[in-house]
Protein backbone atom coordinates (compact mmCIF):
# COMPACT_ATOMS: atom_id res chain seq x y z
CA UNK A 1 0.00 0.00 0.00
CA UNK A 2 1.94 3.30 -1.13
CA UNK A 3 2.05 6.08 1.71
CA UNK A 4 -0.16 8.75 0.71
CA UNK A 5 2.31 12.32 -0.44
CA UNK A 6 1.90 14.98 2.26
CA UNK A 7 -0.53 17.72 0.79
CA UNK A 8 2.53 20.74 0.26
CA UNK A 9 0.56 24.24 0.27
CA UNK A 10 4.07 26.25 -1.06
CA UNK A 11 8.02 27.18 -0.64
CA UNK A 12 7.69 28.82 2.69
CA UNK A 13 10.98 29.40 4.45
CA UNK A 14 14.67 28.44 4.54
CA UNK A 15 18.04 28.57 6.72
CA UNK A 16 21.17 29.81 5.52
CA UNK A 17 24.53 29.77 7.59
CA UNK A 18 26.26 33.06 7.07
CA UNK A 19 29.56 33.66 8.28
CA UNK A 20 29.39 37.48 9.42
CA UNK A 21 25.61 38.36 10.34
CA UNK A 22 26.05 42.37 10.67
CA UNK A 23 27.40 42.25 7.21
CA UNK A 24 24.78 40.12 5.82
CA UNK A 25 22.10 42.27 7.90
CA UNK A 26 23.83 45.35 5.51
CA UNK A 27 22.89 43.74 2.39
CA UNK A 28 19.22 41.81 3.05
CA UNK A 29 18.02 44.55 5.32
CA UNK A 30 19.39 47.92 4.86
CA UNK A 31 20.09 47.16 1.19
CA UNK A 32 17.03 44.86 -0.10
CA UNK A 33 15.02 45.99 2.47
CA UNK A 34 13.69 42.67 3.79
CA UNK A 35 11.79 43.30 7.64
CA UNK A 36 14.11 41.89 10.25
CA UNK A 37 10.96 40.66 12.52
CA UNK A 38 13.45 39.38 15.17
CA UNK A 39 16.99 39.01 16.00
CA UNK A 40 19.96 38.58 18.41
CA UNK A 41 23.65 37.80 17.68
CA UNK A 42 23.11 34.57 16.64
CA UNK A 43 20.12 34.40 14.08
CA UNK A 44 18.06 36.62 12.21
CA UNK A 45 14.63 36.32 11.03
CA UNK A 46 13.65 37.87 7.80
CA UNK A 47 10.33 38.43 5.87
CA UNK A 48 8.71 40.19 3.13
CA UNK A 49 5.97 42.96 3.56
CA UNK A 50 2.81 40.39 2.33
CA UNK A 51 3.77 37.83 4.66
CA UNK A 52 1.24 37.05 7.78
CA UNK A 53 3.47 33.85 8.88
CA UNK A 54 6.61 35.02 11.50
CA UNK A 55 9.33 34.75 8.52
CA UNK A 56 10.12 33.16 5.42
CA UNK A 57 14.13 33.43 5.73
CA UNK A 58 16.24 32.38 9.04
CA UNK A 59 20.50 33.78 8.96
CA UNK A 60 22.09 32.05 10.98
CA UNK A 61 25.93 32.74 11.88
CA UNK A 62 28.02 29.50 11.16
CA UNK A 63 31.65 29.17 10.51
CA UNK A 64 30.85 27.90 6.46
CA UNK A 65 27.94 29.19 4.61
CA UNK A 66 25.50 26.41 3.36
CA UNK A 67 21.86 25.93 3.20
CA UNK A 68 20.44 24.52 6.24
CA UNK A 69 16.99 23.33 4.92
CA UNK A 70 14.37 24.34 2.43
CA UNK A 71 10.81 24.48 4.14
CA UNK A 72 7.45 23.69 2.92
CA UNK A 73 4.17 24.36 4.81
CA UNK A 74 1.94 21.82 4.52
CA UNK A 75 -2.14 22.22 4.88
CA UNK A 76 -3.05 20.19 7.98
CA UNK A 77 -1.11 19.13 11.19
CA UNK A 78 -1.49 15.42 10.05
CA UNK A 79 0.43 16.50 6.83
CA UNK A 80 3.42 16.97 9.07
CA UNK A 81 3.02 13.60 10.41
CA UNK A 82 2.33 12.12 6.72
CA UNK A 83 5.65 13.53 5.35
CA UNK A 84 7.49 11.68 7.82
CA UNK A 85 6.28 8.44 6.95
CA UNK A 86 6.64 9.21 3.32
CA UNK A 87 10.19 9.90 3.44
CA UNK A 88 10.61 6.74 6.06
CA UNK A 89 9.18 4.53 3.88
CA UNK A 90 11.56 4.93 1.21
CA UNK A 91 14.45 4.59 4.12
CA UNK A 92 15.31 8.37 3.65
CA UNK A 93 16.82 9.82 6.96
CA UNK A 94 13.75 12.26 8.77
CA UNK A 95 14.12 14.11 11.84
CA UNK A 96 11.27 15.14 14.08
CA UNK A 97 11.34 18.56 15.17
CA UNK A 98 10.08 20.30 18.47
CA UNK A 99 7.65 23.26 18.46
CA UNK A 100 9.75 26.44 18.66
CA UNK A 101 13.31 25.08 17.62
CA UNK A 102 12.59 27.28 14.67
CA UNK A 103 11.32 30.83 16.28
CA UNK A 104 7.62 31.32 15.20
CA UNK A 105 7.44 27.42 13.27
CA UNK A 106 5.75 24.61 14.97
CA UNK A 107 6.48 21.06 15.08
CA UNK A 108 8.06 19.89 11.84
CA UNK A 109 10.03 17.10 10.30
CA UNK A 110 13.18 17.48 8.54
CA UNK A 111 14.32 14.88 6.06
CA UNK A 112 17.05 14.25 3.37
CA UNK A 113 15.30 14.03 -0.30
CA UNK A 114 16.39 11.04 -2.52
CA UNK A 115 18.95 14.39 -4.10
CA UNK A 116 20.31 14.95 -0.36
CA UNK A 117 19.00 18.51 0.15
CA UNK A 118 17.63 19.08 3.62
CA UNK A 119 13.84 19.60 3.58
CA UNK A 120 11.53 20.71 6.63
CA UNK A 121 7.62 20.75 6.17
CA UNK A 122 5.76 22.53 8.97
CA UNK A 123 2.18 23.67 9.79
CA UNK A 124 1.54 25.58 12.74
CA UNK A 125 3.21 29.13 12.08
CA UNK A 126 3.21 32.05 14.00
CA UNK A 127 1.62 34.94 12.43
CA UNK A 128 2.99 38.59 12.49
CA UNK A 129 2.00 42.33 11.45
CA UNK A 130 1.61 42.31 7.43
CA UNK A 131 3.13 45.43 6.28
CA UNK A 132 1.64 44.93 2.90
CA UNK A 133 0.13 48.49 3.21
CA UNK A 134 3.16 50.38 5.39
CA UNK A 135 4.41 52.29 2.51
CA UNK A 136 6.07 54.57 5.51
CA UNK A 137 7.73 51.23 6.21
CA UNK A 138 8.65 49.63 2.77
CA UNK A 139 12.19 50.36 1.70
CA UNK A 140 14.85 48.78 -1.08
CA UNK A 141 13.52 46.00 -3.59
CA UNK A 142 10.41 46.28 -1.02
CA UNK A 143 10.51 41.98 -1.45
CA UNK A 144 6.98 40.78 -1.15
CA UNK A 145 7.07 37.28 -0.54
CA UNK A 146 9.32 33.80 -0.68
CA UNK A 147 8.67 32.61 -3.85
CA UNK A 148 10.36 29.45 -5.19
CA UNK A 149 13.69 27.20 -4.64
CA UNK A 150 16.36 26.48 -7.55
CA UNK A 151 18.58 23.92 -6.71
CA UNK A 152 21.55 21.84 -8.50
CA UNK A 153 21.23 18.36 -8.85
CA UNK A 154 23.15 15.81 -11.35
CA UNK A 155 20.23 14.09 -12.19
CA UNK A 156 17.11 16.46 -13.13
CA UNK A 157 15.25 13.24 -14.64
CA UNK A 158 15.55 12.10 -10.73
CA UNK A 159 14.87 15.13 -9.51
CA UNK A 160 11.69 15.75 -11.41
CA UNK A 161 9.98 12.23 -10.95
CA UNK A 162 10.54 12.08 -7.33
CA UNK A 163 9.19 15.48 -6.73
CA UNK A 164 5.91 14.38 -9.18
CA UNK A 165 5.72 11.79 -6.38
CA UNK A 166 5.38 14.27 -3.78
CA UNK A 167 2.28 15.70 -5.88
CA UNK A 168 4.25 18.54 -7.67
CA UNK A 169 3.43 19.47 -11.41
CA UNK A 170 5.63 20.67 -14.12
CA UNK A 171 5.07 24.04 -15.43
CA UNK A 172 8.16 24.29 -18.03
CA UNK A 173 11.32 21.99 -18.63
CA UNK A 174 14.15 23.06 -20.62
CA UNK A 175 15.49 19.64 -22.61
CA UNK A 176 16.36 18.00 -25.70
CA UNK A 177 15.82 14.41 -27.15
CA UNK A 178 18.55 13.33 -25.08
CA UNK A 179 17.60 14.43 -21.16
CA UNK A 180 15.95 17.55 -19.21
CA UNK A 181 18.11 19.74 -18.48
CA UNK A 182 15.91 21.81 -15.98
CA UNK A 183 12.55 21.45 -15.04
CA UNK A 184 10.21 24.10 -12.54
CA UNK A 185 7.44 22.68 -10.37
CA UNK A 186 4.64 23.33 -8.19
CA UNK A 187 2.48 23.48 -5.53
CA UNK A 188 1.06 27.05 -5.14
CA UNK A 189 -0.54 28.04 -8.47
CA UNK A 190 2.09 30.21 -10.35
CA UNK A 191 5.77 28.77 -12.17
CA UNK A 192 7.49 27.03 -9.52
CA UNK A 193 7.86 26.27 -5.43
CA UNK A 194 10.97 24.40 -6.97
CA UNK A 195 13.42 24.21 -9.74
CA UNK A 196 16.15 21.48 -10.64
CA UNK A 197 18.94 23.29 -12.73
CA UNK A 198 21.69 20.26 -13.63
CA UNK A 199 24.64 20.51 -12.20
CA UNK A 200 27.30 19.42 -9.25
CA UNK A 201 24.90 18.86 -6.61
CA UNK A 202 23.03 18.66 -3.79
CA UNK A 203 23.79 22.82 -3.65
CA UNK A 204 21.30 25.38 -3.31
CA UNK A 205 21.56 27.65 -6.99
CA UNK A 206 19.28 30.09 -5.36
CA UNK A 207 16.31 31.31 -3.14
CA UNK A 208 13.74 33.83 -4.91
CA UNK A 209 11.90 36.45 -3.18
CA UNK A 210 8.72 38.06 -5.55
CA UNK A 211 8.77 41.60 -5.72
CA UNK A 212 5.59 43.52 -6.14
CA UNK A 213 6.39 45.36 -10.05
CA UNK A 214 10.06 45.16 -12.37
CA UNK A 215 10.53 48.94 -10.94
CA UNK A 216 11.55 46.89 -7.20
CA UNK A 217 14.01 45.21 -9.35
CA UNK A 218 15.83 48.42 -11.24
CA UNK A 219 15.65 50.01 -7.68
CA UNK A 220 17.20 47.14 -6.15
CA UNK A 221 20.13 47.64 -8.89
CA UNK A 222 20.40 51.68 -8.56
CA UNK A 223 20.77 51.12 -4.63
CA UNK A 224 23.57 48.30 -4.90
CA UNK A 225 25.50 50.87 -7.93
CA UNK A 226 24.56 54.29 -5.13
CA UNK A 227 27.01 52.01 -2.35
CA UNK A 228 29.22 51.09 -4.49
CA UNK A 229 27.97 47.44 -3.85
CA UNK A 230 27.32 46.68 -7.52
CA UNK A 231 29.43 43.43 -7.24
CA UNK A 232 26.74 41.72 -5.92
CA UNK A 233 24.97 42.23 -9.31
CA UNK A 234 25.51 38.38 -10.96
CA UNK A 235 22.42 38.34 -13.49
CA UNK A 236 19.99 40.89 -14.85
CA UNK A 237 17.72 42.20 -14.78
CA UNK A 238 16.06 40.58 -17.68
CA UNK A 239 13.23 38.72 -18.71
CA UNK A 240 12.77 35.10 -18.18
CA UNK A 241 11.94 32.69 -21.15
CA UNK A 242 11.01 30.25 -18.68
CA UNK A 243 8.57 31.54 -16.47
CA UNK A 244 8.25 35.15 -18.51
CA UNK A 245 8.81 36.56 -15.22
CA UNK A 246 11.30 39.43 -14.73
CA UNK A 247 14.78 38.78 -13.02
CA UNK A 248 17.77 39.87 -11.21
CA UNK A 249 20.42 37.54 -9.62
CA UNK A 250 22.09 39.20 -6.79
CA UNK A 251 24.81 37.27 -4.47
CA UNK A 252 24.96 37.95 -0.87
CA UNK A 253 28.09 38.58 1.31
CA UNK A 254 28.51 34.73 1.59
CA UNK A 255 27.61 33.94 -1.78
CA UNK A 256 24.46 32.68 -1.32
CA UNK A 257 22.60 33.94 -4.47
CA UNK A 258 19.04 34.97 -4.53
CA UNK A 259 16.89 36.40 -7.36
CA UNK A 260 14.16 39.28 -7.09
CA UNK A 261 11.26 37.73 -9.26
CA UNK A 262 8.40 39.50 -10.71
CA UNK A 263 5.41 39.18 -12.92
CA UNK A 264 5.25 35.35 -13.94
CA UNK A 265 1.95 33.58 -14.41
CA UNK A 266 -1.17 31.57 -13.22
CA UNK A 267 -0.88 27.88 -13.30
CA UNK A 268 -3.75 26.93 -11.10
CA UNK A 269 -6.10 25.17 -13.57
CA UNK A 270 -6.10 20.85 -13.09
CA UNK A 271 -5.04 20.94 -16.89
CA UNK A 272 -2.56 23.79 -16.98
CA UNK A 273 0.29 22.46 -19.97
CA UNK A 274 3.32 22.34 -19.63
CA UNK A 275 5.69 24.60 -21.31
CA UNK A 276 8.76 22.98 -23.10
CA UNK A 277 11.38 24.53 -24.14
CA UNK A 278 14.81 23.20 -26.28
CA UNK A 279 18.41 23.45 -24.79
CA UNK A 280 18.98 25.07 -28.02
CA UNK A 281 16.86 27.70 -27.99
CA UNK A 282 18.71 31.03 -26.47
CA UNK A 283 15.64 32.59 -25.42
CA UNK A 284 14.58 29.81 -22.93
CA UNK A 285 17.19 31.91 -19.72
CA UNK A 286 17.00 34.83 -21.06
CA UNK A 287 14.01 35.96 -23.73
CA UNK A 288 16.17 38.53 -25.28
CA UNK A 289 18.59 36.16 -25.77
CA UNK A 290 21.33 37.38 -23.25
CA UNK A 291 24.58 35.37 -22.19
CA UNK A 292 23.91 33.24 -19.07
CA UNK A 293 27.31 34.40 -17.03
CA UNK A 294 29.33 31.09 -15.94
CA UNK A 295 28.95 32.27 -12.34
CA UNK A 296 25.90 31.30 -13.00
CA UNK A 297 25.82 27.74 -14.24
CA UNK A 298 28.65 26.59 -12.13
CA UNK A 299 28.53 28.41 -8.78
CA UNK A 300 26.06 27.15 -5.68
CA UNK A 301 25.79 26.61 -2.13
CA UNK A 302 26.86 23.96 0.08
CA UNK A 303 24.17 21.99 1.50
CA UNK A 304 24.25 20.57 4.98
CA UNK A 305 23.19 17.27 5.99
CA UNK A 306 20.65 16.76 8.94
CA UNK A 307 23.58 15.80 10.63
CA UNK A 308 24.97 18.79 9.62
CA UNK A 309 27.90 17.94 7.61
CA UNK A 310 28.82 19.42 4.07
CA UNK A 311 27.16 17.05 1.53
CA UNK A 312 29.66 15.54 -0.93
CA UNK A 313 29.22 16.55 -4.54
CA UNK A 314 28.25 14.19 -7.61
CA UNK A 315 28.71 15.62 -11.07
CA UNK A 316 26.58 15.12 -14.11
CA UNK A 317 27.65 13.44 -17.00
CA UNK A 318 26.90 16.35 -19.29
CA UNK A 319 25.66 19.84 -18.32
CA UNK A 320 23.75 22.51 -20.10
CA UNK A 321 26.43 24.70 -20.12
CA UNK A 322 28.52 21.96 -22.36
CA UNK A 323 26.00 21.41 -24.79
CA UNK A 324 24.62 24.95 -25.62
CA UNK A 325 26.09 27.23 -28.22
CA UNK A 326 24.94 30.70 -29.05
CA UNK A 327 23.39 33.12 -27.12
CA UNK A 328 25.06 32.36 -23.64
CA UNK A 329 28.71 32.60 -25.89
CA UNK A 330 29.95 29.93 -23.52
CA UNK A 331 30.63 27.52 -26.33
CA UNK A 332 31.56 23.92 -25.00
CA UNK A 333 32.93 24.86 -21.60
CA UNK A 334 36.02 22.31 -20.47
CA UNK A 335 35.50 19.89 -18.33
CA UNK A 336 38.30 21.19 -15.69
CA UNK A 337 36.51 24.78 -15.61
CA UNK A 338 33.26 22.33 -14.91
CA UNK A 339 35.17 21.40 -11.73
CA UNK A 340 35.58 24.76 -10.08
CA UNK A 341 33.84 24.62 -7.02
O1 LIG B 1 12.93 31.22 -11.45
C1 LIG B 1 13.44 30.98 -12.57
C2 LIG B 1 12.76 31.11 -13.77
C3 LIG B 1 13.41 30.97 -15.00
C4 LIG B 1 14.79 30.71 -15.04
S1 LIG B 1 15.60 30.67 -16.55
O2 LIG B 1 16.91 31.28 -16.35
O3 LIG B 1 14.76 31.41 -17.49
O4 LIG B 1 15.69 29.27 -16.93
C5 LIG B 1 15.50 30.51 -13.90
C6 LIG B 1 14.82 30.44 -12.58
O5 LIG B 1 14.71 29.11 -12.19
O6 LIG B 1 15.56 31.18 -11.60
FE1 LIG C 1 14.42 31.33 -9.92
Amino acid sequence: MPVPAPDVVRAADAELAVTDLPRARRFWVDALGFVAIEEDDEVIYLRGYEEFLHHSLVLRKAPEPGLRRLAYRVRTPEDVQRAKEFFAAKGLPTQEVPAGTTRGIGEAVRVEDPLGFPVEFFHHAEHGPRHVQRYDLRRGAEPARIDHFNVLTPDVQAAHDFYAELGFRTSETIEDDDQLYAAWMFRKPTVHDIAFTGGAGPRLHHIAFFVPESHHILRACDILGATADHAHIERGPGRHGVSNAFYLYLRDPDGHRLELYTSDYYTGDPDHPTSRWSVQDPRRRDFWGHDVVPSWYREGSTAFGLDGKPKPLVHPPVSEETVHVGADGIGVATEAQLQQP
